[in-house]
């Protein structure tokens, strides 16, 4: 379990981004974080993982605060916190399989990393998450030769062969097209709850997150002003998490991706009846 406790971050500008916060993540659960640009969605999934330093509050993960700790001790609290990103964060022109293992750099001794030599339990992992993911026939592809969706997928295995008890995403789906994001967060979401892990997930696109996601935290200037499941999340909540205009203009931008995607698919039944 995740518990956030009276978290503050005021960065040395004087920039209050984090004022306060306070929520806690079941295991299994996932989180969708949502809100406008500025409203500290970065700093605070960059406070979980210490890369930013709070400046007041607790962070604790399955009993161990998180921001007391310096040194070895938070390396090896952060080896415990897995991570996917926007731009997936891939080596390139390392094999997937080679990237997934590199989930496991930090538990092995430095020179079996060095010479890629990883246990054959962490081998074994890795090809049933790359199963899982739906990358068994990739295992050896250099992680350049990948389309997005293939790439965040390895993402996900690198995340998961760590072992995590807490997983932070960064935008998971920037960079990809309506249907291949849908892939990836229901991939994300499922197998968070079969592996009982808590999420959350630092997402724009709010019709994206409550299709898939368990409840959602609304960020505005520093503070949750919404936390709830998706059916929660009314005209009013979005309002007060965005403004007035915001949200309107997400909305639209989402009807279009689903008007181009709908148009794409009556193309291609056209295309295949010229065909038959
Ligand atoms: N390194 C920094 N130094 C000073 N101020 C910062 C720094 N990083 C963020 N801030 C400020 O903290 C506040 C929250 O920013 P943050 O990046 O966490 O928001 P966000 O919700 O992630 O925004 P976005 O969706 O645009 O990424 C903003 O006012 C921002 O200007």
């Amino acid at each position: 379990m995740l518990e956030v406790d009276s978290l503050e971050k005021r960065y040395k500008t004087g920039d209050m981004a984090l004022r306060g916060i306070s929520f806690t993540v079941a295991k299994g659960q996932v989180v969708g974080l949502i809100g406008p640009s500025g409203a500290g969605k970065s700093s605070l999934i960059r406070c979980i993982n210490r890369l930013v330093e709070p400046t007041g509050g607790a962070i604790r993960l399955n009993g161990l605060d998180l921001t007391k700790l310096s040194g070895g001790n938070l390396r090896q609290a952060r080896r415990r916190i897995g991570m996917i990103f926007q731009e997936y964060a891939l080596v390139e022109r390392l094999t997937v399989m080679e990237n997934v293992l590199s989930g496991r750099l930090g538990y092995v001794a430095f020179w079996r990393s060095f010479f890629r030599r990883f246990p054959q339990t962490d081998v074994d992992k890795a090809f049933q998450l790359l199963d899982r993911v739906g990358l068994q026939d990739h295992v050896d592809k250099r992680a350049d030769a990948l389309s997005g969706g293939q790439r965040q997928r390895v993402g996900i295995a690198r995340a998961l062969e760590q072992d995590p008890e807490l997983l932070l995403v960064d935008e998971p789906t920037a960079s990809l097209d309506p249907k291949t994001s849908r892939q990836i967060m229901r991939l994300i979401c499922e197998v968070c709850r079969e592996r009982d892990l808590p999420a959350i997930i630092n997402i724009h696109d709010v019709v994206l997150a409550q299709m898939f996601v368990d409840r959602i935290i609304g960020l505005r200037a520093g503070a949750v002003v919404f936390d709830g499941p998706p059916t929660d999340l009314t005209d009013t909540a979005l309002t007060e998490i965005y403004g007035e205009e915001d949200w309107h203009a997400m909305r639209k931008t989402r009807e279009e991706d689903a008007a181009d995607e709908s148009e794409t698919k009556a193309f291609e039944a056209e295309r295949l009846a010229e065909l038959v």
